[in-house]
């Protein structure tokens, strides 16, 4: 059975996410779960097939290192899934007071700033993914607390604390990527396509973000969004990531768009895809 690479371990959203989409396309594929985001990304095209993991939030806006791998790896993004994000806090105390230590994930502790602005004078620790710190606070240390997804408290542990819901908004959504070796080839698919790229210029050059915008608009062609990110390469460089309207695969107006652009700068295309509709979205 194909493999698919999954930012574990069990437990993470991201888990969520591949299970949903996995479903949505009616396909059956072994879940290998990977312990960071690069390792996630390293195992598509050696041991998995394709790999899952989260790229954007309502909150906290896009996941920089993603864009970063997606520029220095040769993987296409050929479908996103959105989730609605919500989290708990959890506690092996019965008073908040008395709660020491927090636990959250990177991601997560900045969807939930305002729950934790209670905990700022107190231990607040980072962990690699949300399974993590369920499982730190499962260990039942008194004092200790975690940020946990909310359809993690259907595990039934007992804590001394509960709170449902600290999400600082309800809207909460996380965006995630399906990364292929390959481009999306789907013939038929009735959905709106986006096609994702990023420019870079060496020469730092006066109106290049204006030159490369226009391109776009004379072939009417609409955007999405708009991203930079630095090189690393000295202070100043960036990287321009462009999400827009279309298919490179299929629409005329977007290959010749990216043609022009192609001429003059440094683009790399990381994918032409489309949102999948989620099983309870059809009903
Ligand atoms: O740790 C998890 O549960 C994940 O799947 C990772 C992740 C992320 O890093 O963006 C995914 C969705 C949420 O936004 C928070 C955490």
């Amino acid at each position: 059975m194909d493999r698919i690479a999954v930012l574990g371990p069990k437990g993470t959203f991201t888990e969520l996410a591949t299970q949903k989409y996995l479903e949505s396309q009616n396909i059956e594929m072994e879940l290998a779960y990977y312990p960071s985001m690069r390792k996630t990304f390293d195992a598509v095209g050696t041991s998995c097939k394709y790999g899952v993991i989260p790229i954007e939030n309502t909150l906290d806006g896009f996941v920089q290192i993603i864009l970063d791998l997606l520029t220095h790896t040769n993987l296409k993004i050929i479908h996103e899934i959105v989730l609605p994000i919500r989290f708990a806090f959890v506690g092996n105390s019965a008073c908040l007071d008395d709660i020491k230590k927090v636990y959250a994930q990177f991601k997560s502790e900045n969807q939930c700033l305002d729950f934790l602005e209670q905990f700022r004078d107190r231990d607040i620790i980072t962990t690699a993914s949300n399974s993590q710190s369920y499982e730190e606070v499962i260990k039942g240390e008194d004092g200790v607390g975690a940020i946990i997804p909310i359809h993690m408290l259907s595990n039934r542990h007992d804590f001394k604390t509960v709170i449902e819901d600290i999400t600082d908004s309800m809207d909460n959504e996380t965006r995630f990527i399906i990364v292929s070796q390959h481009l999306n080839e789907e013939v038929v698919a009735n959905r709106p396509w986006k096609t994702f790229f990023v420019v870079s210029d060496d020469l730092d050059r006066p109106g290049l973000l204006c030159d490369i915008l226009n391109t776009f608009s004379k072939e009417k062609i609409n955007l999405k969004s708009i991203i930079s990110r630095p090189t690393k390469t000295g202070l100043g460089n960036y990287n321009f990531f462009i999400d827009i309207d279309g298919c490179y695969q299929k629409d005329e107006q977007v290959r010749v768009a990216i043609a022009h652009v192609y001429d003059k700068y440094n683009i790399k295309i990381l994918g032409s895809y489309y949102r999948v509709m989620l099983k309870e979205d059809k009903k």
